[in-house]
């Protein structure tokens, strides 16, 4: 593969699929991989594509998926499909699980992490204000912690201020790495 694969990592609420669209809107080349994740497609948010848990586990048996994990209840998925354009040099941008790194870089040792991180303050807030989840679920999200492993290619994108800052952050942090 002669593309470029960036992980985007960190908290719920932190402004992970924001910065992305962003990104992605701004950096001619650079492609955001939709998910496959079993969460009610009019649930908003992210651009994805919405499955049952059977078909899910369908599509995991026969090898559909490059990266499956579960979290918050759902399971999400990065069909091999969606990683194509890499074969044609492209860039792309994957929403991860920092519980499925490791498996990530065993499979694209290049691959490159944005680790997105924000006052922890200022999570809960955006989470209520995003509106898609429950406040139990929210509470839930933000109990939810994770360090990352050692060892990774990591930028970290400070989103604690304004949505622009954050996006010039991620464009630069894009820019740096030259495909
Ligand atoms: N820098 C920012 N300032 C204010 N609101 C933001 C900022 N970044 C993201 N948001 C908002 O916060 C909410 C959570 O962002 P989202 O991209 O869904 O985060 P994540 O994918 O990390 O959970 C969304 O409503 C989004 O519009
Ligand atoms: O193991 P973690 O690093 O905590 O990540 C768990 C999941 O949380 C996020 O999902 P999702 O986009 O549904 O949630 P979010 O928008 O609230 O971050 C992320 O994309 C992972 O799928």
């Amino acid at each position: 593969m002669s593309g470029q694969l960036f992980a985007v990592v960190g908290p719920s609420g932190v402004g992970k699929d924001t910065l992305m669209a962003q990104a992605c809107a701004r950096l001619p080349g650079l492609v955001c991989v939709r998910r496959v994740i079993t969460r009610d497609a009019a649930a908003g948010g992210e651009a994805f594509d919405s499955v049952s848990e059977r078909v899910f586990a369908d599509m995991a048996a026969r090898g559909d998926f490059a990266l499956h994990w579960r979290a918050h209840g759902l399971r999400y998925g990065i069909p091999v499909a969606g990683l194509g354009p890499l074969a044609r040099g492209e860039r792309l941008l994957c929403n991860l699980s920092r519980g499925v790194l490791r498996e990530a870089a065993a499979t694209f040792p290049a691959l490159m992490v944005l680790h997105v991180t924000a006052r922890a303050d200022v999570l809960g807030a955006r989470l209520a204000a995003r509106g898609r989840e429950s406040t139990d679920e929210i509470a839930h999200r933000l109990a939810r912690t994770a360090a990352l492993p050692d060892g990774l290619n990591v930028v970290y994108i400070d989103n604690s201020g304004p949505l622009e800052d954050g996006v010039a952050a991620m464009v630069r942090a894009l820019q740096s790495v030259s495909a």
